[in-house]
């Protein structure tokens, strides 16, 4: 047997070996479904399966890259390059882009991020003369969305009565007028939304027989990973592809379905069976990623869920710690405790900032995390949230380099037209689109054809137009000999972006600056990595493709050390050794909008179970008594799933006795803590600290060596060098003074005893801690 194949158990074994015919694994959280995913690519390749016969559909890109990365590892790098492997958007705007002219698209159609969806509808609805706090464009947006997630199309809406009646209901009639306008202006931009490359996918699939084998003789092998949250989109090009040779290998846990809010299909994992002949079902049941206490708890969670598959989900792993529990008075106080605790884990333990994870129901909850880990000096990333390439600056660069590729793209020329400005109005932009509307061209070919128009400007303005052409034109005849970033430098400056920026060099603008900059940077690196492969060209085009389909957590250069921050939504699939679940409250988590019916509230507890299970050696839950919300300071109750978890694997930390009498509960470790609480418990004392008596310094003492961040900027220059001593006097920035009480290992791993003046006793590593030695 092939040596990797060692690396499973029996249970992940069969599935990886069964090559053929339509399966399904359906496994808790940890059990090594990716893996199987992983290794049993691998296994068809070394059974001579040709890899450009392979398909893999994975929920984000870096899950894909990781993918490949293992597999290469395996079979070598040369075979693993020509597998297909991303997620539905990036593998289908792929195809799109070969079959673009059968949907009467250009081939360099662009792709329409949300922002530039609900600047056209917004644009849309204004045109309409429809009143915007009816047809808000969020909810617009959310509604086209996901009516394309059903496919339901234009015509399909205006034969639907009972759609029509129902948007009739909700006081906007107008909406499939709306969502015409929409599609209309997409297609006239040469432009595809995010929910278009399923749609559009489908259209080629269902229109265009002879496509369609020629996708089914491709894709010979299909994978699906996560397949609990595919939609119906999705499902129905799975279906389609795998129907002549029904070797479909899916793999999912119904308990980590979190993503019915935006169409997925939790009946698409339940009716698989239904769908193929003969399908194989393995069950997955060893977890290999948590401790016994998280798995067992996690359990317990989503025993409360009545909607579920039964499965077993154990683990060999041991106990670790129970599951703490952290009651703080305000999300400032919140913040603070995880930051304390992580910059203890990381002394006590020597773990790196990448060995944390904090996730929060929502986004918002983001700002009091921040806020403290930059208090400590502790690096971090979030993820999600205004992403790199939707920022203002960046956004303003790469629409010029849209514009360049695709001239008839609205939102990009609409973004640009007069940035940096050209003294081209609003209302000159307003003439433009009602004549571009009526002629059935883009704006630019408009502007392009300026003087055989009859639009109503004068000849001062009618010069800027044509000055704008020319210099997009000019770029574009740079894009047929240049590479991505020599010419993204050069618009860059010509464009006069760089120039705007660098006017009066406030502190924003430099930022700007920067940010382009880092642009550019990576344009760079995406220029030599293409040049690496055989069919890439490095240009701009490819470029713009990735950027397009980037999320935030592709863009992890996975070698920085930082503590992640994102929403649990984001971190599936993922694995930490720490996590802190934070904001545990009732009308936060679950949220006040999902707890109308059970089905809402069964999703929520899934969440719930994809948060904790994402832990693998200690959780932590953290909520506040009061937190801001909708602008209001309310009172907050502890979440219901708190509740839930049984009880034995719980340790709720909140104290009885007033931080303030005792240093270990100092506010600056727990967060203002108060002295009642509902559940708990007896008062946290450690054991050293209640032997030791407290240390008071002798008087006049001067540093005389630093350990560890004498040199503050670089934690990891170890400067001890053999000065302390048991019976040592040190200096602690936060714990004050304090004499060592015990020395063990050696050079940068030595760990110290410390009785301190504030704090009491406690185990240092010299490598991370900052002290002074006196004496
Ligand atoms: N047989 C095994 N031996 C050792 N480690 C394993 C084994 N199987 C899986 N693992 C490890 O366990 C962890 C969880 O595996 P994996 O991510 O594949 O689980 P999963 O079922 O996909 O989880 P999720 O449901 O969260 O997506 C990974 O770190 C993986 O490398
Ligand atoms: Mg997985």
């Amino acid at each position: 047997m092939e040596k990797y194949l060692s690396q499973l158990n029996e249970a992940q074994l069969e599935p990886t070996l069964q090559k053929d015919g339509p399966m399904i694994i359906i496994a808790g959280a940890g059990s090594g479904k990716t893996r199987v995913l992983t290794y049993r690519i691998a296994y068809l390749m070394h059974q001579g399966v040709d890899p450009f016969n392979i398909l893999s559909l994975t929920f984000t890109n870096k899950a894909a890259k990781e993918m490949k990365t293992r597999i290469a590892d395996i079979v070598g790098t040369s075979e693993a390059k020509n597998l297909w492997m991303g997620t539905f958007h990036s593998v289908f705007a792929k195809i799109l882009r070969i079959e673009a002219d059968k949907l009467g698209f250009p081939s360099n159609f662009t792709i329409y991020d949300t922002q530039d969806s609900d600047k056209l509808i917004g644009a849309i609805i204004r045109e309409m003369g429809l009143e915007k706090d009816v047809y808000k464009t969020k909810q617009v947006r959310s509604k086209i969305s996901s009516y394309k997630n059903s496919l339901i199309t234009v015509r399909a809406y205006f034969q639907n009565a009972e759609l029509i009646e129902a948007d009739t209901m909700a006081k906007r009639p107008r909406m499939g007028d709306i969502y015409k306008n929409y599609v209309d202006r997409c297609f006239k931009a040469g432009a595809m939304d995010f929910d278009d490359l399923l749609l559009r996918t489908n259209e080629l699939l269902t229109r265009f027989p002879e496509v369609l084998a020629k996708y089914q003789n491709r894709f010979r092998y299909i994978l699906v990973d996560e397949y609990q949250d595919t939609n119906h989109s999705q499902y129905l090009i799975v279906r389609a592809l795998s129907d002549k040779f029904q070797n479909i290998c899916v793999v999912g846990d119904d308990a980590q379905s979190i993503y019915a809010f935006r169409g997925a299909n939790i009946n698409n994992i339940l009716n698989f069976q239904k769908d193929y002949d003969d399908v194989k079902v393995f069950r997955l049941e060893q977890n290999y990623r948590s401790t016994k206490n998280i798995v067992n708890a996690a359990n317990s969670i989503i025993d409360k869920n009545k909607t579920k598959l039964e499965k077993i989900v154990w683990t060999a792993n041991d106990d670790g710690g129970k599951i703490k529990v952290n009651r703080l008075m305000t999300d400032g106080d919140e913040g603070r405790f995880v930051a304390s605790s992580i910059f203890e884990h990381k002394m006590n333990d020597q773990l790196k900032d990448n060995d944390f994870a904090i996730l929060y129901r929502t986004n918002a909850q983001s700002r009091a995390m921040e806020d403290a880990l930059r208090k400590r000096g502790i690096p971090y990333r979030i993820y999600g949230g205004l992403s790199f390439y939707q920022r203002k600056e960046i956004k303003d660069v790469l629409s010029y380099l849209r514009l360049i590729i695709n001239p008839n793209d609205e939102e990009a020329l609409k973004r640009i037209i007069n940035f940096p400005s050209r003294a081209i109005g609003q209302t000159t932009v307003d003439k433009l689109v009602v004549a571009a509307n009526g002629y059935e061209k883009s704006i630019f070919e408009v502007m392009k054809h300026i003087d055989q128009t009859e639009v109503n400007v004068n000849s001062g303005t009618r010069n800027k137009l044509k000055n704008f052409v020319t210099l997009i034109e000019s770029f574009q005849v740079m894009n047929q000999s240049a590479n991505a970033f020599e010419l993204a430098e050069h618009v860059a400056k010509a464009s006069g972006i760089i120039k705007e920026y660098n006017k009066e060099s406030t502190p924003e603008d430099i930022q700007r600056l920067e940010n382009i900059e880092e642009l550019l940077n990576g344009i760079k690196d995406f220029v030599e990595g293409q040049m690496e492969l055989v069919d890439a060209t490095g240009n701009i085009a490819e470029f713009l493709e990735d950027v397009a389909l980037a999320t935030d957590l592709d863009n992890d250069k996975g070698d920085d050390d930082r503590v992640a921050l994102m929403t649990i939504h984001l971190a599936k699939g993922l694995e930490f050794p720490y996590v802190y679940i934070v904001g545990m409250e009732e009308d936060l988590f679950p949220s006040a909008m999902s707890m109308n019916t059970r089905s809402e509230l069964e999703e929520e507890r899934r969440l719930f179970y994809v948060a904790l299970t994402r832990a693998e050696k200690q959780a932590y839950l953290t909520y506040t008594l009061s937190r801001y919300r909708w602008g209001k300071l309310i009172d907050a109750e502890p979440s219901r799933f708190i509740e839930e978890i049984d009880e034995q694997y719980l340790d709720v930390m909140t104290p009885v006795n007033d931080p303030r009498q005792n240093p270990m509960l100092s506010a600056d470790i727990f967060g203002d803590v108060e002295p009642n609480h509902i559940r708990f418990k007896k008062p946290i004392t450690r054991k050293s600290e209640a032997k030791t008596p407290k240390f008071v310094a002798p008087k006049n003492l001067k540093p005389v060596k630093k350990t560890g961040a004498a040199n503050a900027n670089n934690f990891k220059t170890n400067l001890f060098d053999g000065d302390l001593a048991v019976g040592s006097i040190v200096e602690h920035s936060r714990f004050g003074k304090g004499e060592v009480l015990k020395l063990e290992g050696k050079g940068p791993d030595t760990k110290a005893e410390i009785n301190f003046e504030h704090g009491g006793v406690k185990n240092l590593l010299l490598r991370f801690a900052k002290l002074d030695v006196l004496g």
